[in-house]
């Protein structure tokens, strides 16, 4: 199954497409959207992207090209992140990294290199990359990526001993299934009234399911309208999970409901 997930080779993206796809079968490419869009063109049969971190939250980028582009979801791979910070040497003017990794550890960047240059780079693994030709620069990335040439400065920098990330699988639209524990999705009431919010969440709350996740998107229309990401414990094969749609679905009559679809959670290292 050929598979494309943020690269190059050694992203934490990457580790999490290990859990669906041999390594022959892993293509990289630099941006989320471009994985979205690998896999709504019917190029690649799965994609991995990072959704949401426990420190640092969402990754915008990966819920808009969702919003904006018909994937189905089909399994989410939840693993712990532990940074580590890689040099050439132990003098460096620059820290390069994924934007998230160096939120990550932001706390501990500050107090032992205030004096450093934070660069954010697409992928973990790319800051590697850069610090591998540059003396000037170190990374923050897995230990594993270090190789010949960098030397592991510090282990488990990041903020909060528990860090983890959330992946989404995505497949083709056709692909979308109603079995599994979960369901992911996207809404845009095209409306704004008092209560508004509180009637979508008495679609769940009224049926007694457990949403896991809500998360407000600027719709990009005008300030103050927004696209909801929304995540439960349900599966669409559940009839109590097709009436809190359907429901959904009427409140949002002048706007639409993106149903990414159902799929089961797999923990992976
Ligand atoms: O850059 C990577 O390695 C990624 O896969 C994105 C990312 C960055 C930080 C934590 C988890 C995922």
């Amino acid at each position: 199954m050929k598979a494309l997930t943020l690269g190059p080779t050694g992203t934490y993206s990457h580790r999490a497409t290990r859990a669906i796809a041999a390594d022959g079968d892993i293509e990289f490419t630099e941006s989320v959207t471009a994985i979205v869009e690998g896999v709504a063109s019917g190029e690649y049969e799965r994609g991995v992207i990072p959704v949401e971190n426990s420190i640092e939250g969402s990754v915008t980028e990966s819920l808009d090209a969702l919003a904006d582009r018909n994937v189905a979801v089909v399994r989410e791979i939840v693993t712990p992140i532990r940074h580590a910070l890689l040099a050439q040497t132990g003098e460096f003017e620059t820290v390069a990294s994924h934007a998230q990794a160096l939120a990550q550890c932001r706390g501990y960047l500050e107090r032992e290199y205030p004096k450093a240059t934070l660069e954010a780079v697409a992928s973990t693994a790319r800051g590697v990359e850069r610090a591998r030709g540059d003396t000037g620069v170190a990374a923050v990335g897995h230990p594993d990526t270090a190789g010949e040439g960098l030397r592991v400065l510090a282990e488990d920098i990041q903020d909060r001993n528990s860090n983890a990330t959330r992946f989404v699988v995505i497949a083709p639209q056709a692909e979308r299934s109603d079995a599994g524990g979960k369901t992911s999705i996207v809404v845009y009431p095209g409306n704004d009234y008092p209560g508004l919010l509180l009637e979508l969440l008495e679609c769940f709350a009224d049926r007694d399911i457990n949403l896991t996740r809500i998360e407000s998107r600027p719709s990009g229309e005008r300030l103050g309208d927004y696209v909801f990401h929304m995540d439960f414990n349900a599966g669409l094969y559940e009839e109590r999970a097709q009436a809190a749609l359907e429901d959904v679905e009427a409140i949002c009559e002048k706007g639409w409901v993106k149903t990414l679809g159902s799929y089961d959670t797999e923990h992976a290292l």
